[in-house]
């Protein structure tokens, strides 16, 4: 595939959201239930944890419905936290993942722990709800967005206090994330473009990243050994989804991930 045509399922889902965003700009944003909330500073909060683990709740994906059968986002994340989950991703978008940002502010009410708003975010209204739906930290990605637009989320992400998490798939879009001065960084090891996963994407984008940034590894980790290298290389942490949710137990699955972070520091 050459490399700026984009995938037709990821073109689809701009399509909705551009709709998405003109409802909610016509309706206005009325019902804001954490609006006085103060957002926590995850990258103070991730200096002073360790190696974290943030574990995200995903009801289905583009590629495969449903995870799990009665999917219960709350009770999801009362496992996550039980098994010692340090954040929690939540994901908004409601057709192809069929995700909401109900269960953002559902799960802002059973916890205090830095919730993510996973969403493909095109206008500085998506970061108003999330900040109104108790996110402490917004999902930019670098592939769907110009250097100019991805400056203007970032700007408006810092203004309402919330922190901004620039995720990056390859080069190019970490040229542009550290242009606008991204100092969070998420590397997508799934490539947006042709959806295929593969781990060795996060280790080798490590090393172009200046040290003042702090990296998370995101995408397609089953196997609690394959925190090891992360670990190693200096990642800050990684985010985990289909492997928690599909896991008959996702506290236990959670748990043998915690295991190997915490070997890790001994
Ligand atoms: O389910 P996985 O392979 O553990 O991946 C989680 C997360 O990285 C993935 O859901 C994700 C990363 N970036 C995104 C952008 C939009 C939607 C989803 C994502």
């Amino acid at each position: 595939m050459e490399k700026h045509k984009i995938n037709p399922v990821l073109s689809s889902i701009l399509l909705e959201k551009y709709y998405e965003v003109l409802k909610r700009k016509e309706r206005g944003l009325y019902f804001r239930p954490f609006k006085d909330r103060t957002p926590i500073d995850f990258e103070k909060y991730l200096e002073k944890e360790g190696f974290v683990i943030i574990a995200e709740i995903k009801k289905a994906s583009p590629l495969k419905d449903n995870f799990r059968e009665n999917f219960n986002p709350l009770e999801l994340a009362k496992n996550y936290i039980k098994g010692g989950a340090k954040a929690i991703s939540v994901i908004t978008e409601e057709i192809f993942f069929r995700g909401s940002l109900e269960y953002l502010a559902a799960i802002r009410t059973i916890t205090d722990l830095p919730l993510l708003r996973k969403d493909f975010v095109l206008d500085p209204i998506q970061i108003e709800e999330a900040r109104a739906f108790g996110a402490d930290l917004v999902l930019l990605i670098s592939t769907i967005l110009t250097k100019e637009d991805l400056n203007e989320l970032f700007k408006h992400t810092k203004k309402l206090g919330l922190t901004p998490l620039v995720e990056v798939h390859d080069e190019e879009d970490l040229e542009k994330a550290l242009s606008v001065g991204a100092t969070l960084i998420g590397i997508n090891n799934r490539n947006l473009r042709t959806l295929k996963v593969d781990q060795n994407q996060s280790l080798a984008l490590f090393e172009k990243i200046p040290s003042r940034c702090q990296v998370i590894a995101e995408s397609g980790y089953h196997n609690p050994e394959d925190l090891k290298p992360l670990i190693k290389k200096g990642f800050k942490g990684v985010l985990i989804g289909t492997s928690l949710v599909k896991a008959k137990n996702p506290e236990k699955k959670l748990r043998a991930f915690r295991e190997v972070v915490d070997g890790a520091k001994t």
